[in-house]
């Protein structure tokens, strides 16, 4: 049952006042062809109106109890599906939302999608029908059953003899339906994922005219769809008429059956009407209890799906320290690191460095050398493998998350902004901002001239993912954003790739009179960018080839000689 217990004990009360009403109903259903088999042999054949008016009337009424009945456990049972849904999806994304990166990456961001939206209602299709007719079917198969053998044992034999095959069709059903049910959802997770990754590269799907090649492969995703989706719907409807043509052909051997017992004069017109009556229910019942596997089988497959994720391994480790006063050193001592989720290569191999408060720390190298790995490591998004990382002498992996995370300010190499406005984008960085507060940090990254410009100022609207700014208004938004929250240790990611260079000096000016206590991490692909840091660190391929200052490493490091001269000429006597 996994997850699904606590969702049973918050709703228990309702659910259980839903199936008894569900009980009353179906025992209401259940009287009224024994109520009409009575109005046939004690009144009608015997001419007594009393008796056909009193068994008239209480058909009528139990009719109308038996509305009023349906009508109040449907309600409750679209209240209750529906408030379980709800929750459920809730407690999905908070647990999504604690995921360590190694579990986010475990999962495609499609498949989460998938399973926050259709895994769900799914679930909640089948807990709304245990509301309904899962229960009820069950009932009404046992209990016009039980009213067959009440009426006549020799008929209602013939019924169950029929029952083993109707129940190996259903079992065969499951065992079909299932693992092809679960296979139609991991292929909606594929068309989730081409639909996100689409949506996520429009512009660069647009500016390659590759329109064409996207649809293909989206036509594919959702072709692989559709045969799945037909290959589990042919199985389905392939049991659910074979066990109507069973229960069918039952029925017309009750019927002449019950027409020979008849013409005997060993049963009555009454007790065969309602024979057939509790027939026909018993058919009904079975039918519906074909469908409630089909409902199974699918929420099967969609609870497997969701427990997956709830019982992913329990989020990130938190460490139970908290950092206590300002972060005075920043050391990597011999670190190394793999993605989980990658080729098996150290992203960063034996990394290490020591920065202090009031330091800035450079990082350079080629792409894809583990510069953002270094940050990624720092922001603790992933653990370290081998070596130890430290704040102030702490080691990472026992400070509590929300505690390390408030001390730092990353500005990512892809700014991510929010639908809204400037102010509540700026907000994010630290919730209880005054508008002075804002202006100062946008003016420190270079970004007050053009939002006062615009009429709207700091109420300017974001479109979602900051697409109405450009790259470098995004860039400066998101290092204000970070700015804002005064860190101790703040790590700017190649945060001025879209900037031009006069505006980047200018705010390397503003961050330097800022940041006179941070510990500032700046990676950057232009040597001029670290080229003042006070230490800088050469990365190539994920190990370390050059720790010092510029000077130092234009006298001693090859490959950081080899970015100097590939972006800005020969090096001088003068500059080593
Ligand atoms: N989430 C991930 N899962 C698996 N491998 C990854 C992941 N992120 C990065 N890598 C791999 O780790 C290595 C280092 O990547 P990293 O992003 O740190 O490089 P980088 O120096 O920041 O590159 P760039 O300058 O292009 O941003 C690369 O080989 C990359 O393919």
């Amino acid at each position: 049952m996994g997850y699904l217990g606590k969702y049973f004990r918050r709703h228990h009360r309702m659910f259980f006042l839903a199936i008894i009403i569900l009980m009353l109903e179906t025992a209401a259903d259940l009287t009224q062809p024994y109520l009409m088999s009575s109005l046939v042999d004690g009144g009608v054949l015997k001419g007594d109106l009393q008796h056909i008016y009193r068994q008239g009337g209480l058909m009528l009424g139990l009719t109308a109890i038996g509305a009023v009945f349906a009508f109040s456990r449907n309600i409750i049972s679209n209240t209750v599906a529906t408030e379980f849904a709800k929750d459920l999806r809730r407690d999905m994304f908070e647990k999504i939302q604690g995921f360590s990166m190694d579990e986010m990456d475990s999962f495609s961001r499609g498949s989460l999608v998938t399973r926050l939206t259709s895994d769900v209602t799914q679930m909640q299709n089948f807990a709304g029908g245990m509301m309904r007719i899962f229960v009820k079917a069950p009932m009404i198969f046992l209990g016009s059953l039980f009213m067959t053998w009440r009426l006549d044992s020799r008929l209602a034999m013939v019924v169950t003899a029929v029952l083993p095959v109707v129940i190996g069709l259903m079992y065969l059903n499951v065992r079909i339906g299932y693992p092809l049910f679960r296979r139609m959802q991991a292929s909606l997770d594929r068309v989730n994922d081409g639909v996100r990754e689409y949506l996520s590269g429009v512009r660069v799907v647009k500016s390659y005219g590759s329109e064409a090649s996207e649809g293909r492969a989206f036509g594919e995703a959702g072709g692989r769809l559709a045969s799945d989706s037909e290959a589990a719907m042919r199985t389905m409807s392939f049991f659910s008429p074979m066990i109507a043509l069973v229960v069918n052909l039952t029925l017309a051997a009750i019927l002449y059956l019950g027409g020979r017992f008849h013409s005997n004069g060993e049963i009555m017109p009454g007790q065969l009407m309602a024979m057939v009556n509790y027939m026909t229910q018993l058919l009904f019942s079975i039918h519906m209890i074909g469908n409630i596997f089909n409902v199974f089988v699918r929420a099967k497959a969609s609870h497997e799906r969701i427990d997956e994720v709830f019982s992913s391994a329990g989020g990130e480790m938190d460490g139970e320290n908290e950092l206590k006063g300002q972060v005075t050193e920043l050391m990597f001592d011999k670190v190394s690191f793999s993605y989980p989720e990658g080729s098996g290569i150290c992203a960063i191999r034996d990394i290490s460095f020591k920065v202090r408060s009031g330091e800035t720390l450079g990082i350079i190298g080629s792409t894809g050398s583990g510069k953002t790995t270094v940050a990624n490591l720092i922001l603790r998004l992933y653990d370290t493998e081998y070596g130890v990382i430290s704040l102030s002498g702490m080691d990472l992996k026992l400070i509590r998350l929300s505690s390390l995370r408030g001390k730092i300010a990353a500005v990512p190499q892809r700014p991510v902004l929010f639908s809204g406005t400037v102010g509540e984008n700026m907000r994010w960085g630290k919730g209880d901002a005054s508008d002075d507060e804002i202006r100062k940090a946008l003016s420190l990254a270079d970004a007050s001239a053009f939002i006062e410009s615009s009429k709207d100022g700091l109420d300017t609207r974001v479109g979602r993912g900051g697409m109405t700014l450009s790259g470098g208004q995004k860039q400066r938004i998101s290092l204000a954003r970070a700015l804002i929250r005064r860190p101790d240790i703040l790590i700017l990611d190649d945060s001025f790739s879209k900037v031009d260079a006069v505006t980047e000096s200018r705010i390397r000016k503003s961050l330097k009179s800022e940041a006179k206590d941070m510990i500032t991490v700046l990676i950057a692909q232009k040597i001029t960018s670290v080229m003042g840091c006070d230490m800088i660190l050469v990365l190539d391929k994920g190990i370390s080839v050059g720790l010092g200052t510029h000077k130092e490493l234009l006298a001693e490091s090859k490959e950081y000689r080899e970015i100097y001269r590939s972006q800005i000429g020969e090096v001088e006597d003068g500059e080593r």
